[in-house]
């Protein structure tokens, strides 16, 4: 596949022409021959046919940063593997020129016998590496590691972190022109991530050499690629555009948010969890986009019915579904008598002072306290499939580190 002359394009350093590949998976085991032959005789084949990827084409330009997202199961690994040639497709083509590197399995091409170093070489080799070629890199591939101490131990007395470290090492100090990474099995520690990211900031501007990069983290999209592509149920949907893949990933998660909750009822028979006689309905309601920037406000309605003809308030949270915590709450907010019927009221939420990341509104409809003129008592609530959610996404210098933006507040000194 290396060195195609399929490829005329000097510049095209990958193409993916109408990809397709799919799997069987065992379904009615024949316990022997003679069932085996009464399942042909039947027509029953014994096994399902699952399509993983479906006529997924693309080319890759020399010094790209191609990163290619989707959700769990859509197909990216078998992808990479396909690239690597580690599986081959079941009709199109796939051509690549020049030394293409991988790293996007654990264990492929490590033999725990042997030592960190014998493994070291034993990769170059079969990389396509020389003896002399990997003597020239050796050290750098161990230093990045940061293995120097454990070169000679077996490698399976390494930890987990070890080996990855070593593999991700050997991965991007190999001399390769096309580097396919598994971004998932990139974890080590922050300090290791840090020295990742130097890296992806380095090769970044190295004209020469192209990566392709799957990775759930938009902030790598955004800040590190050129060009995406998303795959969904195994077909692309985005072909080129970071922001446009990234926006949509976040979006495809945002919807299984939504849907992929199944609360426990605590009524089953009446109303559903956080709704009862006097609330029997409360839901937020996006009415502006779902993927924003900080720039904007996030819009919403929320549609209530309070059967009774008293007064109450609303109160929302806001929670940090990417770190963790509430960093916001309204308390309560008065909204006059309460009657028969569904009614709906609109909310207006700035973005300016948070960073990056994807947060979930919740309501609660409250009373006034009689025993408490401060406090109010909470009467029914937003459940898990009618709150709402959206996400923060900049398009440059955006943050997830931290949920307040740098200058949100002011530290000041004395
Ligand atoms: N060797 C295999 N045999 C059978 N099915 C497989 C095989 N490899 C992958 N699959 C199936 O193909 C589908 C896509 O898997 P794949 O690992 O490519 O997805 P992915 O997008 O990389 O997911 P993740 O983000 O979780 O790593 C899954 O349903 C998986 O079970």
């Amino acid at each position: 596949m290396s060195n195609n002359p399929e490829i005329q394009n000097k510049d095209i350093v990958l193409s993916v022409k109408n990809v397709s590949k799919s799997f069987r998976l065992p379904t009615e085991q024949a316990s022997g021959i003679k069932q085996a032959l009464i399942n042909w005789t039947r027509g029953i084949k014994g096994y399902r046919e699952q399509n993983v990827l479906k006529d997924i084409s693309f080319e890759v330009e020399r010094g790209d940063f191609l990163g290619i997202v989707g959700r769990n199961g859509s197909g990216k690994s078998t992808l990479l593997k396909l690239i690597s040639g580690i599986y081959t497709p079941d009709s199109g083509s796939i051509a690549y020129q020049g030394k293409l590197v991988p790293f996007i399995e654990l264990g492929v091409g490590f033999n725990p016998e042997l030592t960190g170093r014998e493994n070291v070489f034993l990769n170059g080799a079969m990389l396509g590496f020389s003896r002399t070629e990997i003597e020239a890199m050796y050290d750098d591939i161990v230093s990045f590691a940061e293995l120097e101490d454990f070169m000679d131990q077996k490698l399976k007395n390494y930890s987990s972190g070890m080996q990855v470290r070593l593999a991700f090492s050997l991965a991007i100090k190999a001399k390769g022109d096309i580097l396919v990474l598994d971004e998932v099995l990139a974890v080590g520690d922050e300090a290791f991530q840090t020295k990742c990211n130097n890296f992806f900031t380095e090769i970044k501007k190295d004209p020469s050499k192209t990566v392709i990069l799957v990775t759930h983290s938009m902030d790598s999209v955004k800040k590190y690629c050129n060009k995406a592509i998303l795959i969904r149920d195994g077909r692309i949907v985005v072909n080129g555009d970071k922001n446009d893949a990234a926006n949509l990933y976040t979006e495809d998660n945002l919807k299984s948010l939504q849907t992929d909750k199944h609360e426990t009822n605590e009524n089953p028979d009446k109303y559903p969890l956080g709704l009862n006689e006097t609330v029997p309905y409360l839901k937020c309601v996006p009415t502006s986009e779902v993927v924003l920037s900080s720039q904007q406000n996030f819009e919403f309605d929320i549609e209530y019915e309070y059967t009774k003809n008293e007064d109450f308030d609303l109160a929302f949270s806001m929670l940090d579904m990417t770190r963790g915590g509430i960093p916001y709450d309204t308390g309560a907010i008065p909204m006059g008598r309460g009657g028969s019927g569904r009614h709906k009221r609109h909310f207006s939420l700035p973005l300016n002072i948070f960073n990056n990341g994807t947060y979930q509104i919740t309501a609660s409809l409250r009373k006034p306290d009689p025993k408490n003129p401060n406090e109010t008592i909470r009467i029914g609530y937003t459940n898990e499939e009618n709150v709402c959610s959206f996400s923060i996404s900049e398009d440059a210098h955006g943050s997830d580190y931290a949920l307040l933006k740098y200058d949100a507040v002011k530290l000041t000194q004395q």
